[in-house]
């Protein structure tokens, strides 16, 4: 099959590339930074600066099959996040991480690359929703995904920028930005507060917190904070499956859950949108490395 952008069209500095058999991509070369995009899921799978450690996590035994979604950098998790509202039945996540995206545009700018996708069409996922994503690559990322309703009823959507953060070891670092917030443990199916200071991860853990930072990963181990900030999103979710659940996960190694933390700018839980007909709703997340 051949790829579904023709070279012709990439401005210097970009690649026409597969990911993987059948899974076409996007590489991205800057005197910065260098960067991929996988069409398949319009996800951001790497972005790393030059003579630095990747902002991102990959995981190194992710599946790349058409049908499978892609473990690790920003997986989009749209038009619904978790499971279906009303049908068991759907994907977790949604639809958007294993459909097709295509390109509408790519362009160099002063600090980097500017793209933007077209996501998958709402046959695909049975509601009225279309979905579109800008990048913006160089100095940091900045990722917006906009959910509009072409439909005559208003529809509703919860959403995700899931992004694994890549991190030098997790029982080192601390996420601050978010303390005293309200959250819903999704393990304990309860709802809880943070407490006053910085976080620091001793468990596996799956919060909704209510409540869109800023926030600072902060990684001593690789001399780096992780500056992390949304707009279009009331909750963050964080999540590590820890020691056990990666045991559990087929497509992580048995050490990769020490490689990242997921902080996820979201429309998740009650933070959910309902879009009235014609209106739109963009989610959005910046990623920026800063030294310690
Ligand atoms: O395994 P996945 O479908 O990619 O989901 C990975 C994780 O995503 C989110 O962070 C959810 O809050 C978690 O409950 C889920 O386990």
């Amino acid at each position: 099959m051949s790829h579904p952008v023709h070279p012709d069209l990439l401005p210097p500095g970009v690649r026409a590339i597969d990911i993987a058999p059948g899974l076409p991509g996007l590489a991205f070369q800057h005197p910065a930074f260098s960067a991929t995009l996988s069409l398949y899921g319009g996800q951001l799978l790497d972005f790393t600066p030059t003579g630095g450690q990747p902002l991102l996590y990959l995981s190194p035994q992710s599946r790349f099959e058409d049908g499978k979604a892609i473990r690790g950098g920003v997986p989009l998790c749209w038009p619904w996040f978790g499971a279906h509202p009303q049908d068991a039945g759907q994907p977790q996540h949604g639809v958007a991480r294993t459909a097709p995206w295509t390109v509408s545009a790519v362009a160099r700018s002063d600090d980097g690359f500017h793209v933007k996708l077209a996501g998958p069409r709402p046959e695909l996922h049975g509601s009225t929703l279309e979905a579109s994503l800008t990048l913006q690559l160089g100095p940091g990322v900045d990722i917006a995904l906009t959910s509009r309703n072409l439909g005559n009823e208003p529809a509703s959507v919860s959403a995700a920028l899931h992004s694994y953060l890549a991190v030098s070891d997790l029982r080192d670092i601390h996420l601050s930005g978010l303390e005293g917030a309200g959250y819903h443990d999704k393990l304990r199916a309860e709802h809880a507060t943070l407490p006053a200071q910085p976080w620091r991860f001793t468990a596996a853990t799956d919060a909704i917190v209510a409540a869109a930072g800023p926030c600072q990963l902060h990684d001593p181990g690789w001399q780096r904070r992780i500056a992390i900030s949304s707009s279009g999103s009331a909750s963050t979710v964080v999540w590590t499956p820890w020691q056990q659940g990666a045991a559990n996960m087929a497509d992580l190694p048995d050490d990769g859950w020490q490689r990242f933390l997921c902080v996820e700018a979201a429309n998740a839980g009650s933070d959910a949108r309902l879009l009235a007909p014609g209106a739109s709703h963009t989610l959005r997340q910046q990623l920026q490395l800063l030294a310690l």
